[in-house]
């Protein structure tokens, strides 16, 4: 069953109800050791069905901050000597003895698993965060501060993915884009926002992505997008060729009054895909089926909204804060 917030009214204290009421708050805060954001919820949705970290052996996060997906990415390639779940149970213990003792743990009181020398694993590979905010440390991640909008801080990002043992080129094999610009209510504005970043992290795959060869299965690339038509032409045209198979995804996690959705793009390939004569891929048309009906009462939904002068923030961005 979906989580779903009970009715708020509006004002200034409807958020703050809302994050109380979030069952993905409470876990921030309670079921998970120190998760940086609610976001962890939907990418170990992610990862649940599809395994994303199998192989990979270099990550790109793009849009980290505050860092829960790094969080994830760097426990995932064994740079926690202990696995989550422990970590957890240490942290309510930490937690159990503060209330004993009549004090609220803050923040600075949590345990960070990364932050205890002794316990740092020598995890695998290289991951690389990039995000416009400045993001705490992580160990096994390297972050990038910049508008990865910029070539020369793609650049950056490139420069730190180590070059391929076989053929000396520099490949990523998993790329998560949770990047989202701050929605303005301006529908227009905000798909155009949204089109530009999922059209940078695909050029980012066009230069970087490991393609597909006889030895090995291409790179996967995870995006977050907001659901509109002009995006489903995004997806046929921009994504669709180029991956062996394309996935939509609503996480539980994400709230039901936003229009996020994530593509998870399977199996790069560096040349497009050629279509026989009438023919798609079974899994495209599934998706795009889908993907068409989420996208018309998506965009149904906000036309309605705006229609009624009620703009409102649609996206959870407000809650991938440090809560
Ligand atoms: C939803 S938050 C990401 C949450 C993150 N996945 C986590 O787990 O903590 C979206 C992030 O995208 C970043 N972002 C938006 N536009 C960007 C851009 N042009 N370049 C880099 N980061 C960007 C924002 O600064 C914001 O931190």
């Amino acid at each position: 069953m979906r989580a779903t917030a009970p009715k708020l009214s509006k004002g200034p204290n409807r958020w703050v109800a809302r994050q109380i009421a979030d069952p993905y708050v409470r876990g921030r805060q309670t079921a998970a050791f120190a998760f940086r954001s609610r976001a962890a919820f939907k990418l170990l949705e992610i990862d649940d069905g599809h395994a994303l970290f199998k192989r990979a052996r270099v990550v790109a996060d793009l849009g980290s901050a505050p860092g829960s997906w790094s969080q994830i990415a760097a426990s995932k390639m064994g740079w926690f000597r202990k696995p989550m779940h422990v970590v957890n149970r240490e942290a309510e213990t930490r937690r159990e003895m503060f209330r004993a003792a009549g004090r609220q743990p803050s923040w600075s009181d949590e345990i960070d698993p990364h932050d205890d020398a002794e316990d740092v694993a020598r995890g695998r590979g290289t991951i690389i965060a990039v995000d416009l905010k400045n993001m705490p440390p992580i160990t096994g991640v390297n972050f990038v501060q910049g508008d990865f909008l910029l070539p020369d801080v793609q650049e950056t990002v490139r420069m730190l993915i180590p070059p391929d043992a076989r053929s000396g080129k520099r490949y990523v094999d998993l790329i998560l884009s949770d990047m989202g610009a701050n929605m303005s209510g301006n529908r227009i504005k905000d798909s155009q926002d949204s089109i530009d970043l999922c059209t940078a992290a695909m050029q980012f795959a066009h230069k970087n992505l490991r393609p597909y060869d006889v030895s090995q299965l291409g790179g996967t690339l995870v995006m977050k997008h907001f659901t509109h038509p002009l995006l489903i032409e995004f997806r046929k045209k921009q994504l669709e060729p180029y991956f062996h198979r394309v996935f939509y995804i609503k996480p539980k996690a994400s709230r039901d009054e936003s229009s996020e959705g994530y593509w998870v793009c399977k199996e790069f390939m560096a040349a497009p895909k050629k279509k026989a004569a009438g023919q798609g891929t079974s899994e495209a048309h599934r998706g795009e089926t889908r993907e068409e009906r989420e996208g018309t009462s998506e965009a149904h939904r906000g036309e309605t909204r705006e229609e009624k002068g009620a703009a409102q923030k649609t996206t959870d961005e407000e809650d991938d804060g440090w809560w």
